[in-house]
This record gives structure tokens, C-alpha cells and sequence, in this order.
């Protein structure tokens, strides 16, 4: 029998959207596990938000077998259980950054006297410490990103839903976030599902899941990617999975004609 800790944290079969009139993602099949940070890598729109609304409950038109912790995708009682930090900062700009993590804390039901240690310690976790008092409207594209982020940590969510959360960040914060995700899965058991474009990000993961054109080409740890691609990087084997494709496709195409 499958231990409740065996089940993964989200599971997908044959998960399709389609936007406009379009078919955004293709029938995809995943799992990502718990304790562990898995990476969404593709090029710029391949469906990587997309994946990640479906994921939250915010995308219509979803079909498939989209479920997070054994719940419906979207599932009210999954709304506590998920931190969601979408590309476009989403905090009140005539807030100050605390004051955004106080409001956020109440509406989670967080008690007032845990909130006031949660509050601090997401700050300290962004690095935002020094800039707790000043209003939101006046800090930098990546502070706002941060707050953003120490929103989404508050009530330490077992699902972190994270949209390309280091761009605009300079190498050292970056890197500082990437130990926190790692401070988050092992520490918590917490899954973390992170997406970027930037594929050295992709050697801090655990898992990978590379995207193109609304499909999954590849799902696997990056060592067994590298290995089974005899590559040196992961953009290297990504590169090289793109263009077995590509040939395929022109030779199917040349056959049908
Ligand atoms: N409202 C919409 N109607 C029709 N198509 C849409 C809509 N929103 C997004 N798309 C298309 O869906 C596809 C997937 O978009 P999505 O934002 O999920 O990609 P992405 O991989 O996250 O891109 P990026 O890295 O640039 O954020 C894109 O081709 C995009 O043009």
C-alpha cells in the first residue's frame, strides 16, 4: 500500500489547456515529489505559467487528471497548503513591506502572536530586514519580487508554486534564494516547484521537467540528463533533445509529402 508520503506532492495525466484558441499544453503526464525542488525550464512561451495557474486553480479550460496532495487541482482546502508567487508582484504598494505580510498573515488565520515571529522570519528569509518600514511603492523591481515571496512563505505552505521567482536578482541573491529553496525542501518536506528560462538555474534542481511548444521533452534528475545526453550542461542536452526534435519533425514532415 502507498504510504500518504509516498503520494506525490502534484500529480498530472494527460493535463491540457488551451488559451484563446489555442492548445497551450498538450496532454501532459508528471509528477512532482515532496522534499524536493523541480524545476520548469523552456523557452520563453512554452507554457511554463501556464503549468503553474493550472497547478494553483487560477487557469480555465484546464482537462486531465490535475491533482495537488490526492485534492482537484483548485480545491479549496489546497488554498492554505499552497504558496503561489506569480511573475507580477502582488502586494498593495501603499503598504509597507511588513505591513503586506501582517495583511497576508491575518487573512491565512494565522494567530497574532505567530504572525509577528512569521512576519519576521519571512523577512529575514528575502533578505528584507533593513527594508521592513518602507512602503512598497518605492522599492526596487527585486525587492517587490522578494515581498512577494515572503508572502508566499507565510504559514510554511507544503507547496511552493514559485514563477520565475530570481529574475532581475543580482548573482548573490540568487544565490542566497536557491538556499532557501534547499532550506525549504529538506527542513520542511516541502515540494518546490520553480520555473525559469535561465538554464544554469537548472543544475540547482533536483528534478528537471524541460519544456517546448506546451510539452514535457524531458523529466529527469540533471546528472541522468547530462549522463543520458553525454552533455556537460543541462543547456547542452536541452539544446540537443531541441534539435533531435526538430530533425524528426522535418523527416516526418518530408515523409507525409
Ligand atoms: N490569454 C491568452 N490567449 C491565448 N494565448 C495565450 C494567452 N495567454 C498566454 N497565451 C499563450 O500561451 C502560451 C504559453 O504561455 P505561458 O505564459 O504559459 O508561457 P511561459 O513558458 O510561462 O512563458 P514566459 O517564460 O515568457 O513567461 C504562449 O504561447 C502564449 O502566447
Amino acid at each position: 500500500m502507498m504510504n500518504l508520503s509516498d503520494e506525490p506532492a502534484i500529480r498530472a495525466r494527460g493535463l491540457r489547456v488551451i488559451r484563446g484558441s489555442r492548445q497551450v499544453l498538450d496532454g501532459l503526464d508528471f509528477d512532482v515529489p515532496r522534499g524536493q525542488i523541480t524545476g520548469l525550464l523552456g523557452p520563453s512561451g512554452c507554457g511554463k505559467s501556464t503549468l503553474m495557474r493550472a497547478v494553483v486553480g487560477t487557469q480555465a479550460k484546464v482537462t486531465g487528471d490535475l491533482t495537488v496532495f490526492g485534492e482537484p487541482a483548485g480545491s479549496a482546502p489546497l488554498r492554505s497548503r499552497i504558496g503561489y508567487v506569480t511573475q507580477a508582484a502582488s502586494v498593495y504598494r501603499d503598504l509597507t513591506a511588513r505591513q503586506n505580510l501582517e495583511y497576508f498573515a491575518a487573512i491565512l488565520g494565522i494567530p497574532r502572536k505567530e504572525a509577528r515571529t512569521q512576519v519576521e522570519q519571512a523577512l529575514a528569509d528575502v533578505d528584507l530586514t533593513d527594508h521592513a518600514e518602507a512602503l512598497t511603492a518605492n522599492l526596487s523591481g527585486g525587492q517587490l519580487s522578494r515581498v512577494s515571496l515572503a508572502v508566499a512563505l507565510l504559514g510554511a505552505p507544503e507547496l511552493l508554486v514559485l514563477d520565475e521567482p530570481t529574475v532581475g536578482l543580482d548573482p548573490v541573491l540568487r544565490r542566497d534564494l536557491w538556499n532557501l529553496f534547499h532550506r525549504i525542501a529538506s527542513e520542511r518536506e516541502a515540494a518546490i516547484l520553480v520555473s525559469s528560462h535561465v538554464m544554469d538555474e537548472a543544475e540547482r534542481c533536483h528534478r528537471l521537467l524541460l519544456m517546448r511548444s506546451g510539452r514535457i521533452i524531458a523529466d529527469d534528475d540533471p546528472d541522468a540528463l547530462r549522463v543520458r545526453m553525454g552533455t556537460a550542461t543541462v543547456e547542452e542536452a536541452f539544446l540537443k533533445i531541441v534539435d533531435a526534435e526538430k530533425a524528426a519533425e522535418i523527416e516526418k514532415g518530408s515523409a507525409v509529402q
